[in-house]
C-alpha cells in the first residue's frame, strides 16, 4: 500500500472555491472491485492553478469526472462555494455546470467538423438568448482572452485550425459561460511542444487576468510544474504528495514524485530560469511560440 504523505501546503486560509473531501470511487469489475480514487481530499482556491499529476490509471480523470459531477462519488463530499454539491440535481446542477467548465484532451472530438467556429460558439450561447450585438461582443471578448481574433477565427472550420488554436477555441467557449472554475483534463497532451506552450500560457493569463481557478489534470509533471501554483501527485488512486510547486520540485517527499521528476531532466534548474518549455526534450532549444 502506498504511503500517504500530507506535506504541508503553504497556508491558504481563504475558503476554497471547490473542495473534494474524503472522496472515494469504487468500480465493480469482473471478480471484484477497483478503487480508482481512494479517500482524496483537495481544495481548489480562487485565482490559483492546481495541477493533479499522475501516471495513467492513477485516478486523475475519475477524480475530475466526480468534481465535474459527471459521475457519482462512492463516498465523500464535493463542496462548491461552501455548498455541498455532491448530490445536486436539476436546475442547480445545470447552474453548477455553467460555473465549472471543462476542456478535454481532444478538441476535435468536441467540434462538429461541418460547423464553423462562429456557428459552434453561437450554438453554445443559444440558451442564453442574448441579442446579436451582445453575443458578438461576448464571443469577440472570449476569443480575445485566448489570443484569437474574432474576424479571423469565426469563419474557420476545425480542419483549418491548428491543434493549439482548436484547444484555445474550446477554452473561449468555456469562458463564454463566465465560469469560476476551469478544469483542463489532459487538455494539452495531444499538442506538440510549441502549441502546448501556447495553451499553457493562455491558462496562466486567465488565472492572472480573470482570477480564474484552474484545475489542470496531466500525466506530465513538467507541465504541472510549469503552470501550477500547487501540485497534487496521485498514485493508484491515492494522493501521495501535495504541496506548492516549489515544494514538490525542490523537496519532494515521496519516491513516486521523485521518479516522475527524474523523467524530466534538469527541470529544477531550467524552471528557475524559465528556460525550459514543457514537452521539449532537454537538449532541444525552446520552440517558437505559435501565433
Ligand atoms: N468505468 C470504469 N469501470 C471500471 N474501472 C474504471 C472505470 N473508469 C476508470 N476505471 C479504472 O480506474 C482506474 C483509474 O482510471 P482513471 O481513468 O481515472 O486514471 P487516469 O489517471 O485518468 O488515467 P489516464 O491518464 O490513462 O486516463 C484505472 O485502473 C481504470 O482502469
Amino acid at each position: 500500500m502506498t504511503e500517504i504523505v500530507s506535506a504541508a501546503v503553504a497556508a491558504d486560509h481563504s475558503t476554497p472555491v471547490l473542495s473534494a473531501k474524503d472522496v472515494t470511487k469504487t468500480f465493480k469489475v469482473a471478480g471484484g472491485s477497483i478503487t480508482a480514487v481512494d479517500n482524496v481530499s483537495v481544495d481548489f482556491h480562487a485565482g490559483k492553478v492546481l495541477a493533479v499529476v499522475g501516471e495513467s490509471g492513477s485516478g486523475k480523470s475519475t477524480l475530475a469526472r466526480m468534481l465535474l459531477r459527471l459521475m457519482p462519488v462512492t463516498s465523500g463530499t464535493i463542496t462548491y462555494q461552501g455548498k455541498d454539491v455532491t448530490n445536486l440535481g436539476g436546475s442547480e446542477l445545470r447552474r453548477y455546470w455553467r460555473d465549472v467548465q471543462a476542456v478535454f484532451q481532444d478538441p476535435f472530438a468536441s467540434f462538429n467538423q461541418f460547423f464553423s467556429v462562429g456557428h459552434m460558439l453561437k450554438r453554445s450561447l443559444r440558451l442564453a438568448e442574448l441579442d446579436k450585438g451582445t453575443e458578438d461582443q461576448l464571443i469577440e471578448t472570449c476569443l480575445g482572452y485566448v489570443g484569437l481574433k474574432s474576424a479571423d477565427a469565426m469563419h474557420k472550420y476545425p480542419h483549418q485550425l491548428s491543434g493549439g488554436q482548436r484547444q484555445r477555441v474550446m477554452i473561449a467557449r468555456a469562458l463564454m459561460m463566465n465560469p469560476k472554475v476551469l478544469l483542463a483534463d489532459e487538455a494539452t497532451s495531444m499538442l506538440d511542444a510549441s502549441l502546448r506552450v501556447s495553451v499553457l500560457n493562455v491558462l496562466q493569463e486567465l488565472r492572472d487576468n480573470l482570477h480564474l481557478t484552474v484545475l489542470f489534470i496531466t500525466h506530465d509533471i513538467g507541465q504541472a510544474c510549469y503552470l501550477a501554483d500547487e501540485v497534487v501527485v496521485m498514485e493508484h488512486g491515492l494522493v501521495v504528495e501535495h504541496g506548492t510547486t516549489d515544494e514538490v520540485i525542490f523537496t519532494p517527499q515521496h519516491d513516486y514524485t521523485k521518479r516522475l521528476l527524474a523523467d524530466v531532466p534538469d527541470l529544477q534548474g531550467s524552471l528557475k530560469t524559465r528556460s525550459w518549455e514543457p514537452g521539449a526534450p532537454a537538449h532541444v532549444p525552446p520552440p517558437a511560440k505559435d501565433s
